[in-house]
């Protein structure tokens, strides 16, 4: 199997993903570790050998590694576990990889790792035009026309980053846990904070999506992911496919399309 590693603000999520023959990609396993900035490498490195025994694994179960990163203090990082724990480098996503797309954006080596990891994995397995929603630390969102060409997209603050602002700046407003709201119109105080945050999410992504498509042209296919994503998946009106490991698949994709060559 493949040891996808990505690299978020908030988590360093892990996965074991499994190729099997026809191109089918499964889950051996997930796991996450909380970005801690005062970590040093060898505590990464203690993190991640814990998980293997919990999970009765070991390197040379893995035949790669593959990393995207948002956060380039936290890669260095990880790049030196990796050597330590592998004895190889491990395989990073940038621009430059081979990702199946071709780009009509002016900077593409500005476009965060996991919205590339993301928008190649949609580009290779969903009909064209694919708009990617990623529900993370930010909500971002991809656009890939035909013929896989990413154009661009929408980067908006993520869902926990707006419960966390309400309550943090406000005198009155309580600091609560994504769920699914029970209705739109609130009656009371945490009622109407999760209409707002995550109703208002929903609306804002069919908004978004209805606009995109009219910029575009042409109907596209939605794909919903990301940690935040089951809040607000069942609340979105436009026809959509929720693939909540998108980005794991897709670095495992981008590892076995990069190692070939
Ligand atoms: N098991 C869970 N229960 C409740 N909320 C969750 C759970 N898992 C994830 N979340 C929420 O989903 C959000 C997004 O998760 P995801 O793993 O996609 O991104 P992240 O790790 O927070 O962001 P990044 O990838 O930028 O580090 C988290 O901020 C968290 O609030
Ligand atoms: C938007 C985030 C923070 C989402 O993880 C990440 O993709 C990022 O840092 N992007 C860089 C800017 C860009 O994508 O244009
Ligand atoms: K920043």
């Amino acid at each position: 199997m493949i040891l996808a590693i990505d690299i978020g603000n908030t988590t360093v999520t892990l996965g074991g993903v499994r190729i099997a023959p026809q191109q089918a990609y499964s889950l051996e396993f997930t796991a996450r570790i909380d970005i801690n900035h005062t970590w040093s490498a060898s505590q990464y490195e203690s993190a991640i050998e814990q998980l293997f025994e919990d999970k009765n694994l070991s390197p040379s179960d893995f035949r790669g590694v593959i990393i995207s990163s948002v956060v380039p203090s936290v890669l260095t990082l990880l790049q030196e576990c990796v050597r330590n724990l592998f004895g190889t480098e491990p395989l990073l996503v940038t621009s430059e990889s081979d990702l199946g797309m071709t780009f009509s954006i002016p900077e593409p080596e500005k476009v965060g790792r996991d919205r590339l990891v993301d928008a190649a994995w949609a580009a290779a397995h969903y009909p064209l035009p694919v708009i990617t929603v990623d529900l993370g630390t930010a909500t971002t969102f991809n656009v890939i026309r035909e013929n896989s060409v990413f154009c661009g997209g929408a980067i908006a603050p993520g869902l926990d980053m707006g419960l966390g602002a309400l309550s943090e700046r406000t005198a009155q407003l309580p600091r609560l846990d994504l769920q699914i709201p029970k209705r739109i119109i609130g009656r009371n105080t945490e009622e109407c904070i999760l209409s707002g945050t995550i109703v208002g999410m929903a609306a804002m992504l069919d908004g978004m999506v209805q606009r995109i498509e009219a910029e575009l042209g042409s109907p596209a296919t939605l794909i919903l992911t990301g940690g935040a994503a089951r809040f607000v998946e069942p609340l979105v009106l436009h026809p959509h496919i929720y693939d909540p490991n998108l980005l794991l698949k897709g670095l495992a994709f981008l590892c076995e399309r990069n190692c070939a060559n």
